[in-house]
């Protein structure tokens, strides 16, 4: 197998221990995600800074085995600056009898959105973060992804305003049921996800404005606290769409919808006032009636009322930052969504996986 020089060592307040090529020095823990744990790490053969994620027996269970090859795949696949980069892949393992863990190697940034989100940041930052979405968002359609499940715990940024999105959502035909104590955000779904309605590109338009809300109100601007209660967080603020959307849905929902007292519609002036903006800049109020507009196009409940992403990076907000080389590039293959399909038991998983991460 390899000819690379294995070493281990604890990190610090992570439980486990990391089996990495000697290159890799200088090991903290960062975070802790679904999948596994992350360090930071230096590389020693570049002198730069890295991400390592260790996944631990990533072929334990369909679910798991799953995501973690859709985003190997994926991450291959995806090359843009605003979506994090699959630098190197390893195991320590000499043969599949062997094979338990997989490491995964990705450019390092400073933080997690989350961090961000409830700081006070000029419309300058704002409109760069929030381009930089639409960017990475554009270029996974452009791939025929739909991300589904966009947040800021998905998003890391870099002191400079630079960022990247970390994972790549949810398989098209996987529902939200996941066994680990992990629980689900569903801040950021958009409508016709929650109703069940048939969904496109425009979920991810929704999810990028409720992320830029965030940032312009310092608080999650649709704070359900669960499936229903996402609905009426939506319609409470929103006011009850009108019937052209009703119509489309399927008689039960129908029915319960009508059920309930219509909400007036307020108007975005009211949702979200100019002292929530950034002010004090000397074009700071031209801008805040342009980053309103533009939120309020992007949080239509009617999915064809809303944005496109195009029409988003086209707005007069972000596209000051507009230029060719991430906001209209293509990926040049889309993704075989086959493989979210497959079906495989965990010995065919550990081989799959072994031979992706061994090739
Ligand atoms: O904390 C620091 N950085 C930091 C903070 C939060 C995320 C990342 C991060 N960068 N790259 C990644 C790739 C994947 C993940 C991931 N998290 C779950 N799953 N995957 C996370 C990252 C980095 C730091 C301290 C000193 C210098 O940087």
């Amino acid at each position: 197998m390899s000819d690379t020089e294995f070493y281990s060592t604890t990190v610090p307040r992570a439980d486990t221990d990391f089996t990495v090529p000697k290159r890799y020095s200088e090991l903290k823990m960062i975070g802790r995600g679904a999948q596994g744990i992350v360090c930071s790490a230096l590389d020693t053969q570049y002198g730069v800074k890295v991400a390592i994620k260790k996944f631990m027996k990533p072929f334990q269970t369909q679910i798991h085995a799953k995501r973690a090859f859709r985003e190997i795949k994926l991450m291959q696949l995806l090359r843009h600056r605003n979506i994090i980069s699959l630098l190197n892949l390893f195991t320590p393992s000499e043969s599949i009898d062997g094979f338990t863990d997989m490491y995964v190697v990705m450019d390092l940034m400073d933080a997690n959105l989350c961090r961000v989100v409830n700081t006070q940041l000029d419309h300058e930052r704002v409109s760069y973060l929030l381009y930089q979405v639409l960017c990475a968002i554009r270029y996974m359609h452009s791939a025929g992804i739909i991300h589904r499940d966009l947040k800021p715990s998905n998003i890391v940024v870099k002191e400079d305003c630079s960022l990247k999105i970390l994972d790549f959502g949810l398989a098209r035909n996987v529902g939200n049921f996941m066994m680990t104590p992990y629980v689900v955000t569903r801040y950021y779904r958009a409508p016709e996800v929650i109703l069940g309605m048939p969904y496109d590109e425009k979920v991810d338009v929704w999810a990028s404005g409720c992320i830029f809300a965030e940032l312009i109100k310092g608080e999650v601007f649709f704070p359900g606290s669960d499936h229903i209660d996402q609905w009426h967080q939506i319609t409470s603020v929103l006011g009850t769409p009108d019937d052209t959307f009703i119509d489309r849905l399927m008689d039960t929902v129908k029915t319960y919808i009508r059920s309930k007292p219509r909400v007036h519609r307020p108007t975005w002036e009211e949702l979200v006032p100019d002292h929530l903006f950034p002010s004090g800049g000397p074009n700071d109020a031209q801008r805040t009636r342009e980053g309103r507009d533009l939120m309020s196009r992007m949080l239509e409940i009617d999915p064809l009322k809303r944005l496109t992403i195009d029409q988003c990076l086209q707005h007069p907000y972000v596209r000051c930052w507009y230029r060719q080389e991430e906001a209209s590039v293509n990926c040049p293959e889309t993704y075989n969504h086959g493989i979210d399909e497959v079906e495989l038991n965990p010995e065919q998983w550990k081989e799959l996986i072994f031979s992706e991460v061994t090739e």
